[in-house]
């Protein structure tokens, strides 16, 4: 087996592809030297040492498959021409087509992208649905640009990759600052050149072959998952419990809105620009319209406006990063005061963060379980797209609960079988199922 693993490793050395890439250059090409994938890379480190893989396997298993970058050029609405970095990195496809959102956020560089590709190959995995993982994204600031320009750049995405994504091949789906609008144009461009493709993008509108379900799913799941913990830790339900949330988009204010409707005690929000505070309980659907009308988070009368670095650090049972990456560390992981970290978002916590909260006896449910409800109804969206069929959204959501947890009970029983942290189990439990697709495919 190792010597198909050292042969595997060298067809799959590093393969960056670069394609409509322009002379023009552009001032959005500042880089962020993130980390990030330091930061993956030493979780799953973790778990390999665990599972003890010869050297040449780890390498198969850490590397990604495929990196394209592009250079995105368009015509802004004042005639100037502007281009933009973009990323798609496609990890591993062992156990299935590639599958990963799409981000646009002016932070977004190849180290970033290429972190959250491989948490979506192990996403999938623990999760236990047929895809690879993969992840995309555009170095911009969406609010910068007008909806006009915000379709060409999409379009123009599209025109560039649409060689290496595909229905049976590459799934994009939406991520931060991207959602169901931005899929319904990825799937007309993509189709324009290769035909009616539903099936090429998950997370489109419903009336656009998107499923019921898909825009709360990942909310949703984190609820699911957030049920399990407490359950099988010995701490009741969802009632009663105080729980903050970081990040109002799509997955936070969702998750918000359904741990209310379980009885949860919604006491903190924040999104980029504010937080707003309620020991209470804040009413989540009220400050849903309150943002959804224009107005700001700070500016909900039912809540104190808090300054948004402090939501992290409040006496609550339940803290749920929801937004960016990176934000619980070694350096503020001592101010927490919640018994447990529910990760909503990609890679919330970084190494040292994580040893941190484990000294301390926090409880942590990592994000690649987590936020598996996302990708979850994005494969149930993809199978209605490839049958022409529409399924019922409570058979959606039935779905989901059991695929969340069948995937808790997995990474539970590996925990406590091994004696390691939920996070190194359920990348063990991921890594094994990764491996064992390589080795039954073959490496030649
Ligand atoms: N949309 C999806 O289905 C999935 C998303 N995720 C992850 O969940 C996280 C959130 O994604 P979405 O909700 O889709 O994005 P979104 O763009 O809908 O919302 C992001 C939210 O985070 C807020 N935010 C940004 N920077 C912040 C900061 N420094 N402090 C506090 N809030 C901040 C924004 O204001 C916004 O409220 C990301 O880490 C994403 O990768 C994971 C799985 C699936
Ligand atoms: O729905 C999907 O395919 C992927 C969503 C995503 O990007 C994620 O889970 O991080």
């Amino acid at each position: 087996m190792l010597r198909a693993s050292a042969r595997a490793c060298s067809r799959r050395l590093h393969d960056a592809l670069t394609i409509n890439a322009p002379l023009i250059l552009s001032s959005t090409q500042a880089r962020h030297a993130s980390g990030h994938s330091e930061n993956t890379n030493t979780f799953i480190k973790e778990a390999l040492r665990e599972l003890e893989y010869p050297e040449k396997l780890q390498r198969l298993l850490l590397t990604p498959q495929r990196e394209v970058l592009v250079e995105l050029v368009i015509t802004k609405d004042n005639g100037e021409i502007e281009t933009f970095n973009a990323y798609r990195v496609q990890h591993d496809d062992s156990r299935g087509p590639f599958k990963g959102g799409l981000r646009y956020h002016p932070h977004v560089d190849l180290d970033d992208v290429r972190s959250l590709a491989s948490l979506m190959t192990w996403k999938t995995a623990v999760m236990d649905i047929p895809f690879g993982g993969a992840k995309g994204g555009i170095t911009v600031d969406p609010k910068a640009l007008s909806e006009r320009e915000l379709e060409k750049l999409t379009r123009k995405l599209v025109q560039s990759i649409k060689d290496v994504i595909g229905p049976l091949m590459d799934i994009p789906a939406p991520d931060m600052n991207t959602d169901g609008r931005i899929m319904a144009w990825a799937f007309d461009e993509y189709s324009k050149h290769q035909g009616f493709s539903p099936g090429v993008v998950t997370g489109k509108p419903v009336h656009l072959h998107g499923s019921l379900g898909r825009e709360a799913a990942t909310g949703r799941g984190t609820v699911f998952a957030t049920r399990e913990l407490l359950k099988h830790t010995g701490n009741g339900t969802i009632a009663g419990k105080t729980i903050v949330v970081q990040g109002f988009g799509n997955v936070g204010a969702w998750a918000a809105e359904i741990f209310a409707e379980q009885g949860g005690k919604v006491i903190a929000v924040s999104d980029a620009e504010g937080a707003v505070h309620n020991e209470s309980g804040l009413d989540i659907p009220a400050l849903r319209r309150h943002l959804a009308s224009g107005s700001k988070l700070s500016s909900f009368s039912e809540g104190t406006a808090i300054d948004k670095a402090s939501i992290l650090s409040l006496e609550c049972d339940v803290l749920v990063p929801a937004a960016i990456g990176g934000v619980i560390t070694e350096d503020n992981a001592d101010s927490l005061q919640c018994r447990f970290v529910i990760e909503a978002a990609n890679g919330p916590t970084t190494p040292g963060g994580d040893q941190k909260l484990r000294s301390r006896g926090i409880e942590v449910l990592p994000d690649i379980y987590t936020n598996g409800g996302g990708v979850t109804v994005s494969f149930f969206e993809w199978v209605q797209n490839l049958q022409n069929f529409r399924w019922e959204e409570e058979d959606v959501n039935r779905k989901l609960d059991r695929t969340m947890t069948e995937a808790f009970a997995a990474v539970w029983a590996t925990s406590k079988e091994k004696r390691i942290p939920l996070r190194t189990a359920a990348f063990v439990k991921a890594l094994e199922r990764v491996t064992r697709a390589h080795i039954h495919r073959g490496f030649d």
